[in-house]
């Protein structure tokens, strides 16, 4: 059937969930992920995690940093405060073509603005493209080289303030080594581990939640 992955996570959302239902669209991605076919989603694991970090610091402003299919998009869409808006960003085309469809179908897609591009090109035009000063909560979970530059670009741009909590997915697992050593090493952030397993599989995997101090 669909000719990519994301498009044949797609089609089995469609079939199997009920449109405007983010949490039936959610377990469609992990029952489709956990039985026919592995897919780079963060996971009901891992998501649990997401969900309570989303819940504690309510934000107002978020970012996400590699959508994907959206799965993580609708996680974070689904318990955002009424008026808060979900800024995600994907570089690729037809992967951000999918997220956008998997969002409408789960009734997500008025929370959500889903940029095309690259991070490193899009984040130094969001506070002016939103009208907006800095972001509440970041979930990194792109390309894992691009964590670091982009954690100092998001610094540089003056889109963090003291309080604003970056929570990175695989941190162990591919893993995030510089990303790491520098959150866990600079005064400027109050950095966490939440070890956890990778979606879907038996392997160790964990969250970096770091607090930006300003
Ligand atoms: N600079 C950039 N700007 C915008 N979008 C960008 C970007 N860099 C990558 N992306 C997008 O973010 C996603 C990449 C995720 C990499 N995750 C992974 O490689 C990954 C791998 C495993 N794994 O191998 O077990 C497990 C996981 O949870 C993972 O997230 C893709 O959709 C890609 O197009
Ligand atoms: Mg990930």
């Amino acid at each position: 059937s669909g000719q990519s992955r994301p498009m044949r996570i797609l089609q089995f959302v469609q079939s199997a969930a009920a449109p405007g239902d983010a949490n039936s669209a959610i377990c469609a991605v992990d029952s489709y992920c956990a039985n026919v076919e592995w897919a780079m989603n963060v996971g009901d694991k891992k998501g649990q995690i997401l969900d309570a970090v989303v819940l504690a610091v309510r934000p107002r402003w978020v970012l996400e940093l590699g959508t994907y299919c959206g799965y993580s998009t609708m996680r974070i869409a689904r318990l955002l405060p009424p008026g808060a808006r979900l800024v995600t960003l994907e570089m690729n085309q037809h992967y951000a073509q999918v997220a956008k469809q998997i969002l409408g179908h789960a009734g997500l897609d008025t929370q959500v603005d889903l940029l095309v591009g690259a991070s490193s090109a899009l984040i130094p035009q969001l506070k002016k493209k939103f009208e907006m000063e800095t972001f509440d909560l970041i979930f990194i979970d792109h390309w894992k080289a691009s964590y670091l530059p982009d954690a100092r670009l998001l610094e540089e741009c003056g889109l963090l303030a003291p309080g604003t909590v970056l929570l990175a997915d695989n941190v162990t697992c591919p893993g995030a080594p510089d990303y790491l050593q520098y959150v866990r090493n600079s005064p400027r952030y109050r950095s966490e581990y939440f070890p956890c397993q990778l979606e879907y599989l038996q392997v160790e995997d964990g969250m970096e939640k770091s607090v930006f101090l300003g």
